[in-house]
Formats: C-alpha cells, sequence, structure tokens
C-alpha cells in the first residue's frame, strides 16, 4: 500500500499559556498542503523500515513512521512489514512532515491489516507521537486548541487561491522555539480574526514564533517581506519555523528571488 503523506501549514498561532506539563496551550488553524513524502507499507517477512530522499536526523529505529507501528504493535498482534520513506518535505520546517508520516503509518497499518480504528481511535494513538500528529489522520483544515491536538470546526475555504511555501535551507527546532517564546493570552480569539476577509490578515493574523525567531534569523523576516513584494494577499512563517509562506490570488511570478532555498508552488 502507498501514501503520500502531506505538510500543513498554521494560519495564525498564538501560544496563550504555559502548562503544568510543560506545553503549550495554542490557537492556530491547520490546513493541509501538497508537499508530500511516499510511504509504502507491505507485508514481509521481517520487519524493515527504509528511507531515501532527504537525510532524516537520527537512528532508523527511531523514525516516527517505526514508532508508530511500535504503538500498534503493543496492542495487537501484527505481522511483520516492510516501511520505505522517501523523504521529500524538509524537516525542522515548521510543515509538521514527520507527524504526517506518522500519522500516514497509523492509516495503513490500520488499512493493511483490517483494525478497524475509527478515525478517534487513530487519533488518540497519534497523540501520543506528537503533537500535531493527531491532525493528519483526518487531514482537513481545523482550528485547534490546547496543545494543537483538541480540534474545533471552522469554515474557511482558500481553495482557488494560490501557495508558495520557503524553506531557507535552516533547520529550526520545534522545542527551542517554545523554549524561547512567552504565552499571552489574545485580546481577540484567532478564530475571530480567521473569520474577517482574508485582505485583512496580514495586521491581524500573528504567528507569535515570529516575535522570537525574527531577531535571531533576519532571513525569515526577508523572505516574509519578498513574498508580500511578489503580491501576497497574506504571508507568515509556518509552526515553529523555519518555513515562510506566501498565499497569493494569482500563481506569483517567481525568478531568482529564492534561488538557494527549498521552495514548493501549488494550489491550496
Ligand atoms: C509548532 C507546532 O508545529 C504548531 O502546529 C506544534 O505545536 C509542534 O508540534 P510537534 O512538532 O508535534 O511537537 P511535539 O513533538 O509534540 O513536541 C516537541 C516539543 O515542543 C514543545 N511543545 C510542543 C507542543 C506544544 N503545544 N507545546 C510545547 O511546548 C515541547 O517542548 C515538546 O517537547
Ligand atoms: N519520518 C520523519 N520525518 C522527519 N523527521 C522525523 C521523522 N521521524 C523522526 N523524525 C525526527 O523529528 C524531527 C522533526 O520532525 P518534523 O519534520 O515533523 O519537524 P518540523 O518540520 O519542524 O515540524 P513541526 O514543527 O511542524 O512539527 C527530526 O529532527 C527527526 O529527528
Amino acid at each position: 500500500m502507498l501514501s503520500f503523506p502531506n505538510a500543513k501549514i498554521n494560519l495564525g498561532l498564538l501560544i496563550t499559556e504555559k502548562r503544568p506539563d510543560s506545553f503549550h496551550n495554542l490557537q492556530s488553524c491547520f490546513y493541509p498542503v501538497g508537499w508530500t513524502d511516499a510511504l509504502e507499507l507491505i507485508p514481509a517477512d521481517t520487519f524493515q523500515f527504509t528511507s531515501s530522499g532527504l537525510p532524516i536526523p537520527g537512528d532508523d529505529g527511531t523514525n516516527l513512521c517505526v514508532r508508530a507501528y511500535e504503538s500498534l504493535q503493543t496492542d495487537f498482534d501484527l505481522p511483520p512489514v516492510q516501511m520505505h520513506l522517501h523523504k521529500l518535505v524538509p524537516i525542522g520546517a515548521g510543515l509538521g512532515g514527520g507527524s504526517a508520516d506518522a500519522a500516514f503509518a497509523l492509516r495503513l497499518i490500520n488499512d493493511q491489516f483490517n483494525l478497524g480504528l475509527s478515525s478517534s481511535q487513530l487519533q488518540a494513538y497519534a497523540r501520543r507521537l506528537g503533537s500535531d500528529c493527531a491532525f493528519f489522520i483526518e487531514n482537513r483544515p481545523v482550528y485547534c486548541v490546547e496543545k494543537g491536538d483538541v480540534f474545533e470546526e471552522i469554515a474557511l475555504d482558500l481553495s482557488g487561491y494560490y501557495l508558495l511555501l520557503v524553506y531557507p535551507n535552516l533547520a529550526i527546532s520545534t522545542a527551542e522555539a517554545y523554549a524561547n517564546v512567552r504565552p499571552k493570552l489574545p485580546a481577540q480569539s484567532l478564530r475571530e480574526q480567521l473569520q474577517k476577509p482574508i485582505e485583512t490578515w496580514r495586521d491581524a493574523v500573528h504567528n507569535d514564533f515570529e516575535t522570537s525567531l525574527f531577531p535571531t534569523y533576519p532571513i525569515l523576516a526577508e523572505i516574509k517581506q519578498t513574498l508580500y513584494g511578489l503580491g501576497a494577499v497574506y504571508a507568515s512563517m509556518s509552526g515553529s519555523g523555519s518555513t515562510v509562506y506566501g498565499i497569493f490570488d494569482a500563481p506569483p511570478l517567481v525568478t531568482n528571488q529564492f534561488s538557494n532555498y527549498s521552495v514548493w508552488q501549488g494550489r491550496l
């Protein structure tokens, strides 16, 4: 069985409180985007995990695909499988790439072996693998709260817009990014801001990680400015960085602005 774990972007990200478990409560909107890895799972005589494409830090044994298999193996007598991941989504990019691989692995195993797990049961396994993971089980636009793993409906449809993702070949650790933020309760919820026309977002919809990361990595603010210069209706960093995205109402004319970076362009 073959699947294509896709990335996400965050439309706004407010970090509201530090939690007693040392994680943070947040408000954000997750939106799936078309930059994907490829993940294949086939039944085999012995368990094997291999990868190609972008190098993934850490041993294969700690890969989130392997951890997804192991988490189901504790409750089900799973036959061995061979999994191959072709990694294309940049790492340490704020695009949730590893989380998507884990969630898609859970879904593939559930389908391959007819485990009959519901969406909410798969989300429970996913939550244990990472805060972003549960989103990729249903993989549709949602408003998220708490650790980013509790979802609410939001009426937001950006189909028809174009997206440009710019990864400046700079990996930012999520844990480090959280360590440097100052949580604060917003005057107005992100949900209210997102319900207004996209043309108002530039001044109203913020990613709190930009405040702490832009002074350290000025290139991120420069990319954001360049995206607005290219005509973006809205531009922002995604998640804890380092990818910066622009949303456009027509395909942007990119020449050599981002020639040293990894770029993805497509429809939302
Ligand atoms: C920045 C976001 O991508 C926004 O969508 C996510 O909040 C990050 O989710 P993730 O990469 O799945 O993060 P996890 O693997 O769960 O956690 C990595 C580290 O980030 C910090 N962390 C993560 C999520 C959260 N709500 N509060 C936190 O403080 C913790 O230090 C944690 O040890
Ligand atoms: N399949 C995988 N793909 C990418 N990273 C993986 C994977 N499995 C484990 N990891 C580990 O997770 C770390 C970061 O993962 P990921 O790519 O999700 O971060 P990210 O792009 O910053 O996403 P986000 O901050 O939005 O969750 C890597 O440094 C790597 O050690």
